[in-house]
């Protein structure tokens, strides 16, 4: 293919540094590309994620690859709704990073060792329910911002900590300013955290075709696609904080053959901030399915009937 492949992106460090990444992996692949930043609305504004609505960074840069200004879109995949765009392709899932949360705290601290009334900031509810779970005594402050700006309030002395995603950290170099990273048995991530999402036009099957035999890991995606799966029908029952996380783990089969399998576990956070967990394994191929087996069981257990047998399709 010798066309010029125009790749969009937000205009952040974080942004720039993913898409960098993915440009340069269809550059070796021979590939001739662009980088055009395109400005979204999330960027202008600094009101809570929650009031300004999710696909604040994502949707601008879909209607400019729906409309032709673009040919590939690069997203956070945790940043996209979980609504499919019928005017694109998820071409591909490219290797995931560490998908775990992760502490700055000053001094060196770690979660443990931060004193009580040490006040902690991050603007999601799903971080603020794990931490409040915890039960240290710590105080959970709003916030939003780059992550920059959000590690600068530690070194201002505004904040004892912040808790951002590790991959995003990772993503600019900065991991030395990390002083813990998050077991998910306290911190279960984002769905799909750590992920990048790659699209084209739906009829645009050159570039599809590129971008996914150059970038796409179907255990990246098979992950991604139980987290998503659990995200889409607990949203569709509840709008409780949810954090999944899937691992590819090996297992035997009857036969006594080593085979992968998924192994995802769920949180959700209640109203009156209990958590709620669960987990289950099933086969790489049948992603989709465990991720609502496992949606249907934390809703079984929070009182909320299930509107039809999830998982069982
Ligand atoms: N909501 C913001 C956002 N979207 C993607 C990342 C970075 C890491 C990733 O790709 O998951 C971040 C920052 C953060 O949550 O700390």
């Amino acid at each position: 293919m010798n066309r010029t492949l125009r790749i969009g992106t937000r205009g952040s460090a974080l942004a720039l540094a993913q898409t960098g990444h993915v440009a340069d992996s269809l550059r070796e692949a021979g590939a001739t590309v662009e980088i055009v930043t395109i400005s979204t609305p999330g960027d202008r504004s600094s009101a809570p994620i929650a009031e300004i609505g999710i696909g604040v960074f994502t949707s601008a840069l879909r209607d400019a690859l729906a409309n032709g200004e673009i040919d590939v879109a690069v997203h956070s995949y945790k940043d996209l709704p979980t609504a499919r765009d019928p005017r694109l392709s998820l071409a591909a899932v490219p290797p995931r990073e560490d998908p775990r949360d992760a502490l700055v705290a000053r001094d060196g601290l770690t979660l443990g060792e931060l004193p009580t009334g040490a006040k902690v900031g991050t603007g999601s509810p799903r971080r603020a329910a794990q931490l409040n779970a915890l039960g240290l005594g710590i105080e959970v402050v709003a916030l939003r911002g780059n992550v920059d700006s959000r590690i600068r309030k530690v070194a201002d002395g505004e904040l004892d900590a912040v808790v951002l995603a590790r991959a995003g950290i990772a993503r600019l170099g900065r991991t030395a300013e990390i002083t813990e990273t998050l077991e998910p048995i306290q911190m279960l991530p984002a769905p799909a955290q750590g992920a990048l999402a790659v699209e084209c036009r739906v009829d645009d099957v050159d570039t599809e075709h590129l971008l996914q035999s150059t970038l796409d890991d179907s255990a990246s995606r098979a992950a991604v696609a139980a987290e998503r799966a659990l995200l889409a029908a607990l949203e569709a029952g509840c709008s409780a904080p949810v954090g999944a996380l899937a691992d590819v783990v090996e297992d035997l089969s009857d036969e006594g053959a080593v085979v992968l399998r998924l192994s995802l576990r769920g949180v959700m956070a209640t109203e009156d901030g209990d958590l709620l967990r669960a987990s289950a394994t099933g086969d790489l191929t049948a992603a989709e399915e465990l991720g609502r087996a496992l949606a249907a069981e934390l809703l079984d257990l929070s009182g909320h009937a299930t509107a039809s047998p999830a998982g069982r399709s």
